[in-house]
């Protein structure tokens, strides 16, 4: 177990190329203002274009999308899921933080300091977040191609459009609560992507409400943690990059109100009763099928 834990942290952590790392605007890949917004028009303007196009043209088979949809969830899964132990283990072996103080670390997650510089390990993963937010564009992609436009909600464009910005913030400004909505994102996405590569393999999991009320488990978790980080800039030491807090804040507010509509349209009667049961008679018919051709 330790042996596991030396190397995961060398390889994301203490690597060269990691614990070296700094955010340098116009010089760091995708750095620059002009970089973001030309990303964020360009994803608005193809979606626009493309899905009007495809009105007109024949959709790509399943044969061919669901091969790709499943790989393209498989990478995001696999990637998501390494960026949430990256940032987790660079927060845990923080060098300048007192051992002794046992909720510092945590804290860290929650408010960084004023004069606190982009470099390290924290702000490599924060780069490799960013830079797979744009990889998520090929979630719109699929969709368009397989011309579900009922799936291309205002919620999903909106966040996909907007999450690249909010990245930029994160590093531009150092912003405090990034390594919490890091983490908290990643993880969640590591089970979104897994249901999804599930729903392209044929296998549609039940457990697809479990997935969106972790999305909104996390955007409410990020209100009670800004809170906390929200008293200690007015009555602290103050926290790095508080307006973009704020604009996380109203980004956050505003998707956890899509999400409970996309709740309430989607889950509406059913009690959470009612999916367990469906879970239950869906082993039992499996059970019984399989005894059958016993
Ligand atoms: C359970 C959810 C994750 C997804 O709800 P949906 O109603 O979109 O899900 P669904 O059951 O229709 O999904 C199954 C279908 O998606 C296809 N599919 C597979 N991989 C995909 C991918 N990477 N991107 C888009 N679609 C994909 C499958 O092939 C399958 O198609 P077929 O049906 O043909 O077999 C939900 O909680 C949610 O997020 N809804 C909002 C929609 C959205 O765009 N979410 C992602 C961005 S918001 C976000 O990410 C917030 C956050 O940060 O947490």
């Amino acid at each position: 177990m330790e042996s596991v834990y030396s190397t995961l942290t060398y390889w994301l952590v203490n690597h060269p190329n990691i614990a070296n790392f700094t955010w340098t605007e116009g010089e760091t890949l995708g750095s620059t203002v002009f970089f973001v917004s030309g990303v964020v028009t360009a994803y608005l303007s193809a979606t626009f274009l493309l899905r009007h196009v495809m009105v007109s043209l024949p959709s790509l088979g399943p044969r061919i999308l669901k091969p790709i949809t499943a790989v393209h969830s498989l990478i995001l899964c696999l990637l998501s899921l390494t960026m949430a132990v990256g940032c987790t283990l660079s927060l845990a072996s923080s060098s300048d933080i007192v051992p002794s103080h046992p909720t510092a670390r945590f804290f860290r997650a929650i408010c960084l300091p004023m004069d606190v510089k982009p470099s390290g390990p924290l702000f490599f993963w924060a780069q490799v977040f960013y830079l797979s937010k744009i990889l998520e564009f090929g979630d719109t992609l699929l969709i368009i191609l397989g011309k579900s436009f009922q799936r291309l909600s205002f919620l999903h464009v909106y966040h996909h459009a907007v999450v690249v910005i909010m990245c930029f913030l994160w590093l531009r400004t150092q912003q405090s609560m990034f390594p919490f909505g890091l983490v908290a994102n990643s993880t969640v996405h590591v089970i979104m992507y897994g249901y999804y590569f599930l729903c392209a393999v044929g296998m549609r999991p039940k457990w697809k409400r479990l997935v969106t009320d972790c999305q909104v488990l996390q955007f409410l978790l990020s209100f009670a943690f800004g809170g906390w980080m929200f008293q200690e800039h007015v009555f602290g030491s103050g926290c790095s990059g508080f307006w973009a807090c704020a604009f996380n804040g109203v980004f956050n507010a505003s998707l956890l109100a899509l999400f409970f509509n996309f709740r309430s349209k989607n889950y509406a009667n059913k009690t959470r009763l009612d999916t367990w049961a469906e879970m239950v008679k869906d082993v039992g018919k499996k059970a019984i099928r399989s005894k059958k051709t016993d």
